[in-house]
Formats: structure tokens, sequence, C-alpha cells
């Protein structure tokens, strides 16, 4: 069954505040390079548009993790589905989320990325749902802070649906 969706974040406004991360990135790390992991399958295409906005040197490693399944719940456990290829020791890390909702998932990361000993590690989103959070963490770059509302597209799903979405959508259930 096809859902009805609304515009949340039109195309544009998205790709421009993308590449205002990219500009922000680039200048914070200047010398450096940057080792990106994406969090699969979410921030695919967040990590794609990104890595080409950023200037200094980059290297991109990926790794999935799964809380929802096919609904709009967390399940509040959440599972290592594909571990990184490389180590992390020395590298400047950015981990890139699509979305931090309830905080389980990125809590759950940093902290195993963190024992893998970094020499730093940053966390940049595209949107952030404060409301709903259960377990804190601390971000660093964030694209929009958005309201209470289950929202697809730019990598978002619902039941695996409406990834390929070019904007930031809201499902209305
Ligand atoms: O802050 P939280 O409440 O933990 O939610 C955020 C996480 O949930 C989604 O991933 P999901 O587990 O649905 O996997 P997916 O990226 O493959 O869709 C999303 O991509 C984030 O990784
Ligand atoms: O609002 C959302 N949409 C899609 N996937 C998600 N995972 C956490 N929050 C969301
Ligand atoms: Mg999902």
């Amino acid at each position: 069954m096809a859902e009805k969706i609304s515009v949340l974040i039109p195309e544009e406004e998205v790709d421009r505040k993308i590449e205002e991360l990219g500009r922000k990135i680039s200048a914070d790390y200047e010398g450096k390079s940057v080792h990106l992991i994406c969090v699969l399958k979410g921030s695919i295409f967040f990590t794609c548009e990104l890595a080409k906005r950023i200037t200094v040197p980059v290297t991109l490693d990926f790794m999935s993790c799964s809380s929802y399944g096919s609904g709009t719940k967390s399940s509040g456990v959440v599972k290592i589905v594909k571990d990184l290829d490389e180590p992390l020791e020395g590298r400047h890390v950015i981990v890139i989320e699509d979305i931090i909702d309830s905080g389980r998932t990125l809590s759950y990361l940093l902290e195993i990325l963190e024992a893998r000993k970094p020499a730093s590690l940053a966390l940049c989103t595209l949107l952030d749902k404060p409301d709903r959070r259960v377990k804190q963490v601390k971000v660093d770059y964030t694209g929009f802070e958005i309201e209470d509302k289950f929202v697809v597209g730019y990598g978002l799903d619902y039941a695996q649906r409406y990834r390929n979405l070019p904007y930031v959508g809201v499902v209305e259930l």
C-alpha cells in the first residue's frame, strides 16, 4: 500500500545544508584526513553527497546496524549486521548518520568505536529529532532539527521503501 508523503525539507534545502556542512568539516579538519563511517543503510545518500563536498582527503568505511525492523518504532535492541573493514586507531573518524531519534543506535555505536582508539571521533547527522531522545549523544554537526514525526527520503525508510526520495518527507500514517 502506498502512503501519502508530504514534503518536509525540499531537495534544494537539503543540498544547500550538505554543502554548508561540507565546508564546515573541511575547515575544522584543515591539514588532516577524515575517515567517514557510513551507518548503513540510512546514511548512504547523505554520506555520498557530504563526502563530495569535503575538500580534505577522505576515506570511507561502512557499518550496518539495525533496530527499527519494518515499523516506525525502535525495537530497543541494536544489532551490528556488518562491521567495519578497517581499524580506526590513530584516524580522525566522523560517524555519518541520517537521523538521531531515540539515540540508542548512536550511543551503542560510539561506545564500540571509541574503544578502537581513533585519534578523534565526531558525529555528523542530517536530521536530529531531540524530542524522542532516551539516550543522550553529543552531536558535532547537525543538518536540521525536526519535530517528532516519522520521516522518510534521503536514505530514510518506512518498511524499506522511500529511501530514494530526493527530499525529506513525512509519512501520513
Ligand atoms: O536514534 P535511534 O532511535 O536509534 O534511530 C536512528 C537510527 O535508526 C535508523 O536505522 P535503522 O535501524 O532503521 O536501520 P536502516 O538505517 O537500515 O534503516 C536510522 O538510520 C538511524 O541509524
Ligand atoms: O523518523 C524516522 N524515519 C525513518 N527511520 C527512522 N529511524 C529512526 N527514526 C526514523
Ligand atoms: Mg530504518
